[in-house]
């Protein structure tokens, strides 16, 4: 039987890494991060009520918003974070629900949204998924792929539910502490318990 399966995690605890294996092995994906990217997009209305909303200085010399200085806003500040979620978050459900339609019924849905639990969208899928690690590997993790300093890369993972919460919360927990084949065979054997209904 069809399902939405809802995939979670911390910043830089492995979503992605695991949605990448998930479509290779043939299942869709559809990513937040891919449609919150859309709606910062030069041009787009949900360009313009950001520029309204935090300035022209977020811009860079292309005119393009630059992510790095909003996200240097919006991690540091609860206020600054909830007026830029509130532009963001109905534009990003919309384009989700309406590509999520067009797989209805057909196979099951995978739907990437690091803040699942955060926006009670979890209430949507009928099973939900974290991916974790310690707090020493997402730290780590992140510094170096976003070449962030200790102190901005706590503030961007505190800024979201701890990952011990949404693990409680979840039906189904994967852990990415050791290398990506360890996480690999955790979806492998999550997949053939989807496609054999035992879940
Ligand atoms: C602030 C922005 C411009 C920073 O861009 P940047 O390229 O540095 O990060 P990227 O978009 O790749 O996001 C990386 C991760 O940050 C975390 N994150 C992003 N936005 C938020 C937020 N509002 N609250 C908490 N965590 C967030 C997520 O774990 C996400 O996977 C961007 O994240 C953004 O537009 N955020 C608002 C939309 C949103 O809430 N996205 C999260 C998924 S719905
Ligand atoms: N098992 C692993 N071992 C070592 N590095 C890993 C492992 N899994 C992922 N990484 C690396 O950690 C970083 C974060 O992984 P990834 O981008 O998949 O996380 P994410 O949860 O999607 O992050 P975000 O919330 O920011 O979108 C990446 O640089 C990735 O290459």
């Amino acid at each position: 039987m069809y399902k939405v399966i809802g995939l979670t995690g911390g910043i830089a605890s492995g979503k992605s890494t695991a949605s990448a294996y998930i479509e290779e092995q043939g299942f869709k994906v559809l990513d937040a991060d891919v449609y919150a990217r859309k709606v910062t997009e030069k041009g787009s209305p949900g360009y313009h009520k950001i520029i309204d909303a935090f300035g022209a200085h977020i811009l860079d010399d292309d005119e393009e918003i630059d992510r790095a200085a909003l996200g240097k806003i919006i991690f540091n500040d609860p206020e600054e974070r909830q007026k830029l979620n509130q532009i963001s978050h109905p534009e990003i459900r919309r384009m989700m629900n309406a590509d999520q339609e067009a797989f209805i019924k057909e196979d099951h849905v995978f739907l990437d949204i690091p803040l699942l639990f955060e926006n009670g969208l979890d209430k949507k899928c009928d099973l939900t998924v974290t991916v974790y690690v310690t707090r020493e590997n997402q730290l780590d993790r992140l510094m170096s792929r976003n070449g962030l300093n200790e102190a901005d890369a706590a503030a961007r993972i505190n800024s979201q539910m701890s990952l011990d919460e949404k693990k409680a919360l979840s039906d189904r927990v994967f852990d990415n502490n050791g290398e990506e084949e360890n996480l690999f065979r955790q979806i492998d054997e999550f997949l053939k318990e989807l496609q054999n209904e035992e879940l």
